[in-house]
């Protein structure tokens, strides 16, 4: 709807404007005014959307009215159309200072009337259109410019928050080491408030000293433009307590791109640090005594060796090995064995230095890295020392645990100058140190290391001897005294090696039963000498007993009792004819299995000898366990027994104690007839030795048990 106003002082035109201009529009609404001041209090209170005037009237020219129109609040924009019989251009200018939008001649065209009026009505509207929506997006700019406003500020409250709640420590600096924000995590960690922080020097929240070095750093960035990327720092907190921190340094800018202040970024990293140093600490030591671990101790070694290239700081490298921890694991159980190596562990680090490094290598195996070692005496003293701390009895479980160690020396730079020419050499003289029986230590001299190859060549050589068949048995006769006859025989092993000849068991078992080829070796020696009494036996010859020797490292590799039972029945031997003999040693490892698989076997009828008494334990408590039937006295004490009182005393209470316990007694290396004489005499019941036969083939055995009465014996 449009609101069109004629003013003009006569009726007449009044009527002729006013029908043209209902006729602009359908909706249009026309007001005709007479008197431009009536026309005035009307506008007052109503905005006309076009007005037409004439400019002659009695009481007001049409230019006065226009600017008076114009005063009027909304009526600045709303078209003024004059209608003015002059053509004089100073009544149009003065129309058109006075606001005048239009004009029309008088008389007027009606046609001109109607699209004059219809056009300023159509720019009224869109000038409507236009302001109402520059209003409206006034409105929404206002709002959105509030709401930004909020938003941003509500923004930076939560960042504040967010930036004070982060486990981070978050600071910015000026140039003059002056702080400009703290977020409270750090200010609390320095037992401030955030707010009482800001523009206060560093130094007075800090510290002096890690101010120094911080601020130093910003200068840095304020130079170069560019962050520090994040570097590991240690802080120790108002409590006391030391973190550890990723920190990044980045410059702030202004508006203009300068820097003016030094963003400092920590990240607690101490719970990762934690567990960075834990796994290292596992990757270095051992878990079962947490002594330094083969790694740990090489990077020791090379370490050492770097400080000593001048030679000025030699140091020695002990290894160490348990004598016959195996044997105790065994027989007392893992968890026994553990502590033991704990204990073991304890007393190897009460005898070095500090400066010293204690490693276990694994197993039973311990080194030891002796610094400045100024004299191979010194190495040898501290060997000693660790030998002494190992030597005294272990309480376990209320269980005393004897044991002892074999030490290898190697000291630098006289028999090494890398890491594992160092650790080789140590292993070649702790092998010496365990050849020379135990219990001892070696320092490592460049000759063992032929001996070690000797060894290795032995090693291979025993395997190959093995699968080529290279071993025999030898047999040696044991007579019994009463009637002089051959009773029984030992198996003895050799070796008939391609190009050395014959081999002593003594030169190559020791070393089988290092490295475990004993197993297969005795397990050859056992079914052999079954195998054969059982042939010579099915032969018609008198059922002679055949004895084997069994090795401690059997009963702990393989089930001995089994693989007797099998090879008993394989070979058809009657188990009365087996003798085993056994070392105390075997009696002393994991007893209640032993004597478990000896009962089995005795009651199968298989018999049972102690070998070489009187040069271990030699108590004979323990025997009365184990079904054992003869004691074997050790051929040491029957070699002066003709002149050493002692030693025929030793006899003598074998004899005795062995009788009284109902065994049988052998008396091995019996070499003389006084011997033999002075044996009968004290009541030996057997004998074995030279000068009743040496071991022998079989063959030559069986010519002797058919020389000797054959009848007696076939009977
Ligand atoms: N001086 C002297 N020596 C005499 C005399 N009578 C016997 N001998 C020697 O003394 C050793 C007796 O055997 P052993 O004490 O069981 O001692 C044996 C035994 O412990 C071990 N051995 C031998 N064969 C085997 C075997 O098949 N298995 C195992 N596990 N050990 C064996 O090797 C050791 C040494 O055996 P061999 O060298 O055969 O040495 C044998 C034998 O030849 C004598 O009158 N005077």
């Amino acid at each position: 709807m449009s609101l069109i106003v004629i003013l003009d002082d006569r009726s007449t035109n009044r009527n002729i404007f006013a029908q043209l201009a209902a006729s602009i529009e359908t909706n249009a609404v026309v007001r005709t005014f007479g008197d431009p001041i009536e026309a005035l209090a009307w506008i007052d209170t109503n905005t006309p959307d076009l007005v037409i005037t004439d400019y002659k009237m009695p009481t007001m020219d049409g230019a006065t009215f226009t600017a008076r129109f114009r005063e009027k609040p909304d009526c600045v924009d709303v078209p003024v159309v004059v209608i003015t019989v002059y053509e004089e251009r100073s009544f149009r200018l003065k129309a058109l200072e006075a606001g005048a939008t239009d004009f029309l001649q008088s008389p007027v065209d009606h046609h001109e009337f109607v699209t004059r009026a219809r056009n300023l009505l159509k720019l009224r509207k869109q000038q409507l259109i236009i302001k109402s929506r520059a209003t409206s997006l006034e409105l929404e700019l206002l709002h959105s410019e509030r709401s930004r406003e909020a938003a941003l500020r509500d923004s930076s409250e939560k960042l504040a928050q967010v930036i004070d709640t982060v486990p981070a420590l978050i600071s910015a600096t000026d140039r003059k080491g002056r702080c400009i924000f703290m977020n409270a995590h750090k200010a609390a960690m320095h037992g401030l408030d955030s707010h009482s922080v800001i523009n206060r020097q560093m130094s007075d929240i800090i510290g002096a000293e890690r101010a120094e070095r911080s601020l130093a750093l910003d200068q840095l960035v304020f130079r170069s433009g560019k962050p520090i990327t994040s570097f590991e720092e240690e802080i120790v907190d108002a409590s006391g307590n030391t973190n550890f921190y990723l920190t990044t340094k980045s410059p702030l800018r202004d508006g203009a791109g300068r820097i003016i202040n030094v963003l400092t970024t920590s990240l607690d990293i101490t719970d990762r640090k934690r567990a960075e140093s834990h796994l290292l600490h596992l990757a270095h030591h051992d878990t079962l005594t947490d002594l330094p671990n083969r790694v740990l101790l090489q990077d020791r070694l090379r370490r050492e060796l770097a400080r000593t290239r001048r030679g000025d700081r030699p140091f020695a490298l002990h290894l160490l090995d348990l004598d016959h921890f195996k044997s105790i694991n065994d027989a007392l159980g893992h968890q026994i064995g553990d502590r033991l190596l704990k204990s073991v562990a304890e007393r190897l680090c009460g005898v070095v230095r500090d400066s010293d490094t204690v490693a276990r290598l694994g197993g039973d195996e311990f080194a030891i890295l002796q610094t400045r070692v100024m004299r191979p005496q010194e190495a040898t003293d501290l060997a000693e020392r660790i030998l002494a701390a190992l030597s005294e009895p272990f309480v376990i479980d209320e269980q005393e645990i004897t044991t002892s160690a074999s030490l290898g020396i190697t000291t630098h730079p006289s028999d090494g100058s890398d890491v594992d020419l160092l650790m080789k050499n140590a292993d070649v003289a702790m092998y010496q140190a365990k050849a020379a029986g135990r219990n001892a230590y070696r320092l490592y001299a460049p000759d063992m290391n032929v001996q070690a190859r000797d060894r290795m060549v032995l090693e291979s050589d025993m395997r190959r001897g093995l699968q080529r068949d290279e071993f025999v048995l030898h047999y040696q006769p044991q007579i019994d005294v009463a009637s002089g006859q051959i009773i029984g025989a030992e198996a003895l092993l050799r070796w008939q090696h391609p190009g050395s000849g014959m081999i002593s068991p003594t030169t190559f078992l020791p070393l089988a039963e290092e490295n475990g080829l004993i197993v297969p070796i005795n397990e050859w020696v056992l079914r052999e000498a079954c195998g054969r009494a059982a042939e010579f036996t099915r032969s018609g010859l008198p059922p002679l007993r055949v004895a084997v020797n069994l090795s401690p490292v059997q009963f702990r590799k393989q089930d001995v009792c089994q693989l007797v039972i099998d090879i008993l029945n394989d070979t058809k031997l009657n188990p009365r004819q087996l003798e085993l003999e056994l070392t105390e040693s075997i009696l002393m490892q994991n007893t209640e299995a032993v004597a478990r698989d000896l009962l089995k076997l005795k009651d199968l009828g298989v018999s049972f000898s102690i070998d070489d008494f009187g040069t271990g334990y030699s108590s004979l408590s323990y025997i009365r366990n184990f079904p054992v039937d003869r004691l074997k006295i050790d051929q040491c004490f029957i070699r002066n027994l003709e002149n050493n009182p002692s030693d025929a005393a030793i006899v003598r209470a074998i004899i005795s104690l062995g009788h009284s316990l109902k065994l049988c007694i052998t008396a091995e290396g019996v070499e003389t007839a006084e011997q033999a004489a002075i044996l009968r005499a004290e009541g030996c019941d057997e004998f074995q030795g030279y000068y009743f036969g040496r071991p022998m083939p079989l063959e030559d055995l069986l010519a002797r048990v058919e020389e000797q009465n054959p009848r007696s014996l076939r009977a």
